[in-house]
C-alpha cells in the first residue's frame, strides 16, 4: 500500500475564483455557448485547482471534486441510476434534464445537504433501477490531472449515503447492486493506477438504525474484500460517526476520516492500525484556525492511529476561494479569516508542524454564560388574531399570493455593480428600483392577485442585504459559494453584536403600498435563516446570536406595522436546515430555541397584523409541529414536487393556522398547467379547511423570467377564482 501523504483536502470550491463555471454554465443554457465551450471552462477550472494545490504544497490532491452541477447527481449518472424521461445525448445534458427538467418533465427533487446551505439534487431508485458503472467521469479526472504531472485521489459519494439520500433508495434494500458497480469501479481505478480512493459517507454524522449501520459495515467489508483495488479511505464530516466509527474501523478499510472540528475525538482506540485524515481545520466556517487546539486533536489521534493526515472537517466547497481578493474588508476583521487557500496553507502548515509538536495541556473551558430569559409572545390566541385580520384585510377564500421575489433582472444586477462602482449614483439607482417596485404592484394588480409584495428588487440576496444594513457583519465582494447549479450567494460575516441602527425596509414596502389599495406584505428574513446563512463568530452560542438579530427583526416589524403595513412575512427557510443531525433531545432544545427566536422577532405585531413565514428547499414536513409553534398566522411551504408527501403529513390536517403549500415550482422554466394547479389546491383544500388555505409558488421568482411568472400567476389567479366560486 503506498502511504498516505501527509496533508490533504476532502474537497474544493468548483464555481471558479471569479464563477467562471456559472458563467459557463448560463452561457450553454441560454444557448449562447456550446458544450465543448462548458468542457473547456471544467477544464480549465480543474487544472488550476491541482495546480494551486500542489503550489500551496499539499500533500495529497482530491480528484472528482468538480461537478457541472451536483456531485450526487453525478454519482446516480456514474451509476445509471437515470429515469428513462431524463436519458439525454451527452452527460451532461442528462444531469441538467435531472436538475432541471426538460419540456414537460419536471425536474427531480432539490433538497438541502445536510445542514448546508448547498443543495443536491434528490437521486429516483426504484426496483425498476438498472445499476451500470459509467466510470468515465472519475477516470477522466484521474488522466486529466495526471496529464499535468498530478496524481491524484478520487473522490465519490460512498455507497451506503447514495442510497440513504436517495428517493426509494433509502431502505437499502439496493444495497448489493449498487456495491456490485463500486466493485467494478474499484476494478477499473485499479487498473488506471489509482493509489487512494475517497468515499464519503457523511450519512453516519446522523442518527442512523443499527440496521443502517450494520449495512455500512458489510458494505465496507465488501469493497475491502475486492482484490485488486486501490486503498480506501471512508470520509466522514459534519460531525462524529459515534456508533459507525467502530463498524467502519472493523472493515478492511485503510483510512478513515473523522471531522474533529464538529466531532468530539472519542472511541478513538478503534483506529489502531489505521490511517486518520484528521479534519482539523474546518471547511464550514471562515475563521483562521486555532493552531493549539488543531495540534490538541492531531496528537490525541495519533497516540492510536498507524498514520495521521492532516485535514479539513469537510470539503472546502462551502467556504469561498481565497481572502486576499477581499481589499474592502475592515482589516480587523480579515485578519481573523481564512478562505479556502487559506486553509488549504494551514492544513500544509499543521502537517509540517506535527513530527515535532508535542501535547499541551487544554485551556480550562468556562462554561457559558446562561442566555437572557426570551420573552413569550404578547398577541392574542390565533382565532381572536384569525377574526381581526379578517376584518381587517377583507380577502377572499383561497387568497393567491407570492413569497416575495420577483425575476431579478440584469438591468437590476449591473445597476447595482454600477452603483458599487461608482458608475451610477444612489439618486439613479434609487429611481430603477422604484420604477420595478411599480411594474411588479401594476402586474400583480392586473393578474388580480390578493396580497401583494414589492417584488424585493432592492436586494441582492434575501441574507446579504439584512447584513449590508446591521451592525456587527461584514460582507465580501467575492466571497461566493456556490448554493445550487450555477446559483451561488455571498454569505456575510458575523464577527460582532448586532444592532439595527435604522429601518432597512419600511420606505421600500411603503413605497408599494402607496401605489395600491391591495395590501403589500412587509418581507423580512428571519434570525434563524440570517445566521444560518451566514458565517458566524464562534465565540457566543448560537442562540445567542440567533436572538440578537431576533432583537433587530422585531424593531423592523414594529416599525413596518407602524408604517401601516398590514401584512408582514418573516422568511425562515433555514429552519429545518440547523436542526442538529444528531440526538433528540439536542433536535428539541434547538427547536425550542429557534422558534423562541421567530416569536421574539414577531410578537410584537398587534393582533390585526398578519404574519406569514415560509419555509422551501429542505423537507420542512418533518417539523411541522416546530412550524406550528413559530405561531405565524400564514405559513407557504415548498411543496410543488412533493405535494402528495407534503399533505399526508397527519400533522398538515392538525395544523392550526394558514397554509400555502406551494402549487408552482419556481425551480423549473416550465410553467405548470391549470389541471395540474387545480389538483394540486384541491388536494389541500381535502386536507385543511377552505378558510386557511392559500394559493401560492413554492418560493420566490427571483430566479425566473417575467414572462413565466406572468404565465405561471395567471393560472394560479384562475384556478383560484374558479374553486373560490364553487365552495
Ligand atoms: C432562496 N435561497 C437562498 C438561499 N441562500 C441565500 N443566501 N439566498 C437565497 O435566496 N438558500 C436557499 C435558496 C436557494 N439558493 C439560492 C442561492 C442563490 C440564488 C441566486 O439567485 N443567486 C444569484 C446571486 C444573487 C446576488 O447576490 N446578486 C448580486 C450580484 C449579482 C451579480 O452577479 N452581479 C454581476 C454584475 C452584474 C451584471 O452585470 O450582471 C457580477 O458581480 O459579476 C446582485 O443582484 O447585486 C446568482 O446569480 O447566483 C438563488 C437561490
Ligand atoms: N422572500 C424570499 C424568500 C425566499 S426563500 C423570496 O421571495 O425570494
Ligand atoms: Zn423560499
Amino acid at each position: 500500500m503506498i502511504p498516505f501523504p501527509a496533508s490533504t483536502v476532502l474537497g474544493y470550491p468548483r464555481i471558479g475564483p471569479r464563477r467562471e463555471l456559472k458563467r459557463a454554465l448560463e452561457a450553454y443554457w441560454d444557448g449562447r455557448a456550446t458544450i465543448e465551450e462548458l468542457r473547456r471552462t471544467g477544464a480549465e477550472l480543474r487544472a488550476a485547482t491541482w495546480r494551486r494545490l500542489d503550489e500551496l504544497g499539499l500533500g495529497a490532491l482530491p480528484s472528482n471534486t468538480f461537478s457541472c452541477y451536483d456531485h450526487v447527481l453525478d454519482t446516480a449518472i456514474m451509476l445509471g441510476a437515470v429515469p428513462e424521461r431524463y436519458r439525454a445525448a451527452t452527460p451532461e445534458d442528462t444531469a441538467f434534464a435531472m436538475a432541471r427538467g426538460t419540456d414537460g418533465v419536471p425536474p427531480l427533487r432539490m433538497t438541502k445537504w445536510f445542514d448546508t446551505n448547498y443543495h443536491y439534487i434528490v437521486p429516483e431508485i426504484g426496483p425498476e433501477t438498472v445499476f451500470r458503472l459509467d466510470p468515465a467521469k472519475p477516470v477522466g479526472e484521474v488522466r486529466e490531472a495526471r496529464a499535468l504531472g498530478c496524481e491524484t485521489r478520487p473522490v465519490l459519494l460512498g455507497p451506503v449515503t447514495f442510497l440513504l439520500l436517495s428517493e426509494g433508495g433509502s431502505d437499502l434494500g439496493r444495497l448489493d447492486d449498487v456495491l456490485g458497480e463500486y466493485e467494478r469501479l474499484l476494478g477499473v481505478l485499479a487498473g488506471e493506477g489509482v493509489a487512494w480512493v475517497q468515499f464519503d459517507e457523511p450519512a453516519f454524522v446522523a442518527d442512523r438504525t443499527a440496521a443502517e449501520i450494520a449495512a455500512l459495515r458489510r458494505a465496507y467489508e465488501r469493497l475491502g474484500a475486492v482484490t485488486r483495488r486501490p486503498a480506501l479511505f471512508v470520509a466522514s464530516y459534519f460531525g462524529g460517526l459515534g456508533d459507525a466509527l467502530p463498524a467502519l474501523a472493523a472493515t478492511p478499510v485503510e483510512a478513515i476520516g473523522l471531522d474533529l472540528v464538529r466531532g468530539a475525538p472519542e472511541g478513538l482506540g478503534v483506529l489502531a492500525g489505521k490511517t486518520v485524515v484528521a479534519g482539523v481545520v474546518s471547511g464550514r466556517d471562515v475563521w483562521r484556525t486555532d493552531r493549539e487546539r488543531a495540534l490538541r486533536a492531531l496528537l490525541a489521534v495519533r497516540e492510536h492511529a498507524a498514520q495521521v493526515v492532516v485535514s479539513t472537517s469537510c470539503s472546502l466547497l462551502h467556504v469561498p476561494y481565497d481572502v486576499t481578493r477581499e481589499d474592502g474588508l475592515d482589516p480587523a476583521v480579515r485578519e481573523r479569516l481564512a478562505f479556502a487557500e487559506q486553509k488549504v496553507a494551514e492544513v500544509v502548515e499543521l502537517a509540517a508542524a506535527l513530527p515535532g509538536a508535542v501535547t499541551a495541556p487544554a485551556p480550562a473551558v468556562h462554561a457559558p454564560a446562561a442566555p437572557a430569559s426570551v420573552s413569550g409572545g404578547g398577541r392574542s390566541p390565533y382565532a381572536v388574531r384569525a377574526a381581526a385580520q379578517a376584518e381587517a384585510l377583507g380577502l377572499p377564500p383561497l387568497p393567491v399570493t407570492t413569497i416575495g421575489s420577483f425575476p431579478q433582472t440584469g438591468e437590476l444586477r449591473a445597476a447595482r455593480a454600477a452603483l458599487a462602482s461608482g458608475e451610477l449614483d444612489e439618486a439613479a439607482y434609487e429611481g430603477l428600483v422604484r420604477a420595478e417596485i411599480e411594474r411588479v404592484i401594476r402586474l400583480q394588480e392586473r393578474l388580480g392577485l390578493d396580497v401583494l409584495v414589492h417584488g424585493e428588487p432592492e436586494r441582492n440576496d434575501m441574507v446579504q442585504y439584512f447584513a449590508e444594513h446591521l451592525e456587527g457583519f461584514a460582507v465580501t465582494r467575492h466571497g461566493w459559494v456556490q448554493s445550487y447549479g450555477s446559483r451561488c450567494t455571498r454569505p456575510p460575516i458575523l464577527h460582532g453584536d448586532v444592532r439595527r441602527p435604522a429601518p432597512i425596509t419600511v420606505r421600500w414596502t411603503s413605497y408599494a403600498q402607496s401605489l395600491t389599495a391591495k395590501p403589500v406584505k412587509g418581507m423580512l428574513t428571519g434570525p434563524v435563516t440570517i445566521v444560518a446563512w451566514s458565517f458566524v463568530r464562534d465565540d457566543l452560542p448560537l442562540r445567542e446570536v440567533v436572538f440578537q438579530v431576533a432583537d433587530a427583526v422585531r424593531e423592523e416589524v414594529r416599525d413596518l406595522e407602524a408604517a401601516g403595513t398590514a401584512i408582514v412575512q418573516v422568511d425562515e427557510p433555514a429552519l429545518r436546515e440547523l436542526l442538529p443531525l444528531r440526538g433528540q433531545a439536542e433536535r428539541e432544545r434547538y427547536l425550542e430555541w429557534a422558534v423562541a427566536a421567530y416569536r421574539r422577532a414577531t410578537s410584537g405585531a398587534g393582533d390585526r397584523t398578519q404574519i406569514h413565514t415560509h419555509l422551501c428547499y429542505s423537507d420542512a414536513e418533518s417539523i411541522l409541529a416546530a412550524v406550528d409553534a413559530l405561531d405565524a398566522d400564514v405559513t407557504s411551504v415548498e411543496s410543488a414536487r412533493s405535494h402528495a408527501r407534503l399533505l399526508a403529513e397527519p400533522a398538515v390536517a392538525g395544523f392550526g393556522r394558514g397554509l400555502g403549500p406551494g402549487v408552482y415550482d419556481i425551480h423549473s422554466p416550465r410553467v405548470p398547467t391549470e389541471a395540474e394547479v387545480e389538483k394540486s389546491v384541491r388536494a389541500a383544500l381535502a386536507v385543511l379547511p377552505a378558510e386557511r388555505v392559500w394559493v401560492n409558488p413554492d418560493c420566490g421568482l427571483k430566479t425566473r423570467t417575467y414572462p413565466q411568472v406572468e404565465a405561471a400567476l395567471t393560472t394560479l389567479v384562475a384556478v383560484a377564482r374558479r374553486l373560490r366560486a364553487r365552495l
